[in-house]
């Protein structure tokens, strides 16, 4: 089967003549999909660096462990196992660490 044509998983037919077609249109969903995400990972950021500044200006800590604890169980409720890491690093790049 070539590889770039659906199979089984996704109940496409697989020997659809307009694969590539299926494929690029599905892709370009997926970009606008992604955008949507990367445009929500930067809100978060910005939101969650807004809720450290005032703690910090309070006197408070930086970061809130506990706090932390709830949204990694949520996104391991939502996503399964591998939603933990999601929310790692989701986490990560709300304390600052863009890796940019
Ligand atoms: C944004 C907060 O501050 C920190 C950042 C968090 C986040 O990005 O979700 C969560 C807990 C804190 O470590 C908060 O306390 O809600």
């Amino acid at each position: 089967m070539p590889s770039n044509t659906a199979g089984p998983r996704t109940g496409v037919p697989v020997d659809a003549p307009d694969a590539d077609a299926a494929i690029l249109q599905r892709r370009a969903r997926i970009d606008e999909i992604d955008g949507r995400l990367i445009a929500l990972i930067e809100q978060r950021v910005a939101v969650s660096a807004e809720i450290q500044e005032i703690r910090k200006a309070a006197g408070g800590p930086q970061l809130a462990v506990a706090r932390e604890a709830q949204i990694i169980d949520r996104y391991r409720a939502s996503l399964g196992r591998l939603g933990t890491e999601v929310a790692m690093l989701v986490l990560r790049l709300s304390r600052g660490g863009t890796g940019k």
